[in-house]
C-alpha cells in the first residue's frame, strides 16, 4: 500500500486536493475531520488532557474544547503550543496508525494523509510520497482569510509563522503541485502524478 502525504501551509489546498482524490474514490485520512473531532470529543482523555493544561476556561459548557480560546492561547505562547500539539499528536498517531493497519489488512493499493504539520510533526516519515501544494504566499494567506473570515489576517500569519516556511518543506517534497491557478490544473497535475505511480490509467 501506498502511502502519500500532502504537505504545504495554511491556505494552500491540502483538503480542496484531498476532496479531489476522494472523488477519485481515493481514501484519505483526514485530522481535521475524523482523528481531530474524535480526540476533542466530550470526555476524551485529549480534551482532559487539554483542561489540565489550560485550566477549565478552555473547555465550553457543552464539554467541547473552546477552540478560538484555545487558539488565542497558544499562538501567542509557543511553549503552550507545543505541549498542545503534543496531546494531539500522540492522539492523532494512535488513529493513524489503526488506520493504516486496516487499510493494509483491506487491501487498500493507496491512501492519501491531510495533516497539517505534515513536515514539522515527522508524518512524512511513514510516507512513500510526499506531494507538496504550493502557492505564493500572498496568495496562499489571502485564500486561508478569505476562507476562515472570522480569523482575520492578524491570526492567520500567527498561523502561518508557526508553520515550517515552504522553501524548507519543498525540501522534503517529492512532486510539488502549483495550486496557485484555477483548480483544473491542480487536478491536471495530480492526474499526472497519480499517473506516474501507476495509481489510474
Ligand atoms: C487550535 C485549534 C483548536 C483551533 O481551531 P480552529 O477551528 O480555529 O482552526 P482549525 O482547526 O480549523 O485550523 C485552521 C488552520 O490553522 C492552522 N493550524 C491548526 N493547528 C495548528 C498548529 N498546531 N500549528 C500551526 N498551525 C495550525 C492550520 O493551517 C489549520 O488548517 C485547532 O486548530 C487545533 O486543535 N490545533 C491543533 C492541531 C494539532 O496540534 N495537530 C497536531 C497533530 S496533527
Ligand atoms: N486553485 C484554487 N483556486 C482558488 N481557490 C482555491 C484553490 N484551491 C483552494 N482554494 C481555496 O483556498 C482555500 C484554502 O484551501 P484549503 O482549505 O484546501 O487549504 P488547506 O491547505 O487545507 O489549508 P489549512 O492547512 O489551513 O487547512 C479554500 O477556501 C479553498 O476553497
Amino acid at each position: 500500500m501506498k502511502i502519500i502525504g500532502l504537505a504545504g501551509s495554511i491556505g494552500s489546498g491540502k483538503s480542496t486536493a484531498a476532496a479531489y482524490l476522494r472523488s477519485l474514490h481515493f481514501i484519505v485520512f483526514d485530522s481535521e475531520n475524523a482523528a481531530k473531532s474524535a480526540a476533542l470529543e466530550k470526555g476524551s482523555p485529549c480534551l482532559q488532557k487539554a483542561a489540565e493544561l489550560f485550566g477549565p476556561e478552555s473547555i465550553l459548557p457543552d464539554g467541547t474544547l473552546n477552540r478560538p480560546w484555545v487558539a488565542d492561547k497558544i499562538f501567542y505562547d509557543h511553549s503552550l503550543l507545543l505541549r498542545f500539539e503534543a496531546i494531539m499528536q500522540q492522539q492523532v498517531r494512535d488513529d493513524l496508525l489503526h488506520f493504516l493497519e486496516t487499510q493494509k489488512a483491506d487491501g487498500t493499493s493507496a491512501v492519501f494523509l491531510d495533516l497539517p504539520l505534515m513536515i514539522e510533526l515527522g508524518w512524512h516519515k511513514l510516507c512513500d510520497s510526499v506531494w507538496l501544494i504550493a502557492v505564493p504566499d500572498e496568495i496562499r494567506i489571502r485564500r486561508a482569510i478569505a476562507r476562515d473570515r472570522q480569523l482575520g489576517k492578524e491570526i492567520v500569519m500567527r498561523r502561518n509563522n508557526t508553520q515550517l516556511p515552504v522553501s524548507e518543506q519543498r525540501k522534503y517534497a517529492d512532486a510539488v503541485i502549483d495550486n496557485s491557478g484555477p483548480f483544473a490544473n491542480t487536478k491536471a497535475q495530480i492526474d499526472e502524478q497519480l499517473r506516474k505511480l501507476q495509481l489510474i490509467k
